[in-house]
């Protein structure tokens, strides 16, 4: 019998691309998403791509006790992954104590609700920010966790929060997977991100510049200690992260380990523009001006320890984080609320 999934976030970027990698797979999946930060446009977009639909899904807060019992009760819920957060790293400084209510205190509720209804497999979603202001490259997961600002610190404390419960209750098991930088959409061009506002990010930046919707885009420094002085991140396809969960769900085992999600890889600000101008044949007007505040020169991932436990490494280039970021720009440039410009049918 398929095993049922409750994505938190699944609306979201991450979030809705492991949405339909679990349904390609045949797993149920039941969403809970609150929209803060997505649009349920992505719901009917996930059904599209996969083929299939998500059971279910509840439009809610998972700080509300109430709502999430609702939902382990009617649902056969064999594992969660646990994407709901907020996660703008300048906004975690101006509202920290927002960002520790909500991305802390949905994850205590959520383990309540999971250990009260003997749900006991739990994939959490982290991020490499927990390494903070490192010079170690690559960097491993025995590297000393120094978060910088409150969103990287809510997440480290929610992965002692998870590590703590899977103590105390050791039929509980967890794993924590440290994304560095996820970019790319899915291969049908039906799914992809969709940031409200401007966006934070280079590579949902330079789709909007690749688009006519700003610009030019500006590359913060070009005099760091790299090879073209630019920032150098490691970019990781997001259906490798989606698949990175599928496989951690078939391996939870005993207790609580954290991985890292990474290529090994890493490409500079200007890399990253020329493999893009390379693959789609656009040009990126770039202009480059002074550094942003917080940002590290380097930070690429040590993907060994997933490869050793799991076997599992990623398998998608940039280039085809470009290419198919571009086909889902190109196909609905104004994001979900876009008419599909190039639609087959109705989505
Ligand atoms: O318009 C832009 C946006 C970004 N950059 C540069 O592009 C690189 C990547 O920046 P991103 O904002 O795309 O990604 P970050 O590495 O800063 O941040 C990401 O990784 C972090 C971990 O380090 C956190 O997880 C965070 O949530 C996530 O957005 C940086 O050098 C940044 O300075 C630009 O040059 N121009």
């Amino acid at each position: 019998m398929s095993q049922t999934v409750l994505v938190t976030g699944g609306a979201g970027f991450i979030g809705s691309h492991t949405c339909a990698e679990l349904l390609e797979h045949d797993y149920e999946v039941v969403v809970v998403d609150d929209f803060s930060n997505s649009s349920a446009l992505a719901l009917d977009r996930i059904a599209a791509a996969a083929g299939r639909p998500i059971s279910a899904f509840y439009e809610g807060d998972l700080r509300d006790a109430g709502l999430l019992k609702w939902v382990f009760t009617q649902h056969p819920i064999d594992a969660v992954i646990h994407f709901a957060a907020k996660k703008a790293v300048g906004e975690s400084v101006d509202i920290p104590l927002e960002y520790y209510d909500i991305n802390v205190s949905a994850t205590t509720s959520l383990l309540r609700t999971m250990l009260a209804h003997g749900v006991h497999k739990l994939v959490f979603s982290s991020s490499c920010s927990i390494y903070g202001q490192t010079e170690t490259v690559p960097l491993g997961e025995a590297e000393p966790a120094a978060p910088t600002n409150p969103y990287a610190r809510s997440k480290w404390f929610c992965e002692n929060i998870i590590a703590d419960a899977c103590l105390r209750y050791p039929e509980l098991t967890a794993v924590a997977l440290r994304y560095f930088n996820p970019v790319g959409a899915h291969s049908s061009g039906l799914l992809g991100e969709d940031p409200t506002g401007v966006p934070n990010n280079v590579m949902p930046y330079m789709m909007q510049v690749a688009v006519g919707r700003r610009p030019e885009l500006q590359v913060f420094g070009d005099d760091y200690a790299t090879d073209d002085g630019t920032c150098v991140r490691d970019y990781i396809h997001v259906m490798d992260v989606a698949d990175g969960h599928r496989v951690a769900l078939e391996h939870l085992g005993a207790g609580f380990e954290i991985f890292n999600l990474g290529t090994g890889v890493g490409t500079s600000v200007l890399g990253l523009v020329q493999a893009f101008e390379d693959a789609c044949d656009v040009t990126i007007p770039a202009r480059i001006v002074g550094r942003r505040a917080g940002d590290v020169p380097k930070l690429i991932a040590d993907p060994g320890k997933v490869a050793a436990a799991w076997g599992w490494r990623t398998t998608r280039d940039l280039h085809a984080m470009v290419r198919d970021a571009w086909a889902f720009q190109r196909r609905n440039p104004f994001g979900y609320a876009s008419e599909l410009t190039t639609s087959p049918g109705r989505v």
